[in-house]
């Protein structure tokens, strides 16, 4: 989830560059591929080709934060058809894309259509989605911000493929969580019955076509949830941070990019980095992804686990915190107030002195 300006927030366009990190790199984010776990447990070799993949998994998560992954689970024309639907979307006019948002007062947090929203002036040219997913378990936190969704009614099959998309996504991304958690040592489920009460979500984004060189359509930032799941069509845009250089993301089709949030950052005591991330608008091509969110509800606690602290004598380097006080500051983009006048990121739970 990145961060999302309130509603009432719309500068007008003005270029918003963004040269501080603009050193590039031609690697790439590691790929891994997630056949062996689709496979019959009775495949010759099945046990050493999972390993083997949960070792890249944590590999990937220690050094990069991020990994693209094949072989997923996810239907691939469900992706394409989900892409298509968005673009049918984006592609309505203005008035009745701003039709898709909860009566101004009436929710808590920006939710449904944005458009161009941005901190401090800067703008982030694109136009954004955003839902929290309803997957009617039983386990969905009470309070929820998933009563304020607003669904679009146009395209015409814009609501059944979305009601698709949010079931088999979470799927995936809860089958995902499942691979990093067990690449933790943790057994499969354990993370995700560490956040008992979920409020998970689904953003929608388009980044249209830019011919200033540069040019944001996603400001520099660290995912502030658990777990994020992304597709993409074939434009670039994702580049991630590595070494101080922006390692640009090349769009696989049919492929899936995962990145740990900072709530994982926490929980293991920083052996997972969530890693900053933005999206450059293309100069030639549109482009279209959508990401899954894993996130708690609003009253978890999050801290660092025993098995990566006290479990291992080392110090906790995050305060426990609940989860929607951190969410409510980041999207406030709220400032702390002696340190330079800084937005609130996970540092500011910290325990290190400065
Ligand atoms: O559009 C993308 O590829 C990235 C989206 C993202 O980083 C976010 O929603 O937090
Ligand atoms: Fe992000």
């Amino acid at each position: 989830m990145g961060v999302v300006a309130l509603e009432s927030f719309e500068p007008a366009l003005t270029p918003s560059l963004d040269h501080r990190d603009s050193h590039h790199s031609d690697q790439e984010i590691p790929s891994i591929d997630l056949l062996p776990f689709f496979e019959p447990d009775s495949s010759p070799g099945i046990a050493a080709g999972r390993e083997r993949i949960i070792q890249e998994i944590a590999r990937a998560c220690e050094e990069w934060g991020f990994f693209q992954v094949v072989n997923h689970g996810l239907d691939c024309d469900l992706i394409t058809q989900s892409l298509r639907a968005s673009k049918d979307f984006f592609d309505l006019s203005m008035e009745e894309k701003m039709k898709v948002r909860p009566p101004p007062g009436t929710c808590p947090v920006p939710m449904g259509f944005c458009h161009n929203s941005g901190i401090d002036g800067l703008v982030e040219r694109k136009e954004h989605l955003f839902f929290f997913a309803e997957d009617g378990s039983p386990t969905k936190s009470p309070d929820s911000f998933s009563k304020y969704n607003v669904w679009p009614v146009k395209p015409q099959n814009f609501s059944i493929v979305r009601e698709r998309l949010i079931v088999e996504g979470q799927r995936t991304a809860i089958f995902l969580l499942s691979l990093i958690s067990r690449s933790l040592g943790l057994p499969d489920n354990f993370l995700y019955e560490h956040y008992k009460e979920k409020m998970n979500a689904l953003i929608m984004l388009f980044y249209p076509v830019s011919d200033i060189p540069e040019d944001i359509g996603l400001h520099k930032h660290q995912d502030g949830n658990i777990l994020s799941v992304v597709a993409q069509n074939e434009t670039e845009g994702l580049q991630v941070l590595k070494d101080d250089k922006w390692i640009t993301v090349k769009p696989r089709t049919g492929s899936l990019v995962v990145n740990v949030g900072d709530i994982v950052q926490v929980w293991s005591n920083d052996r997972y980095k969530s890693v900053q991330h933005r999206v450059i608008n293309n100069d030639q091509n549109v482009r279209y992804s959508f990401a899954f969110s894993c996130v708690p509800g609003v009253s978890t606690l999050v801290a660092p686990l025993p098995q990566f602290t006290s479990e291992i004598q080392q110090a906790p380097r995050y305060r426990e915190f609940q989860y929607g006080e951190y969410m409510m500051y980041r999207f406030e983009n709220k400032k702390i107030v002696s340190k330079n006048s800084e937005e609130i990121t996970i540092k500011y739970y910290s325990t290190a002195e400065e």
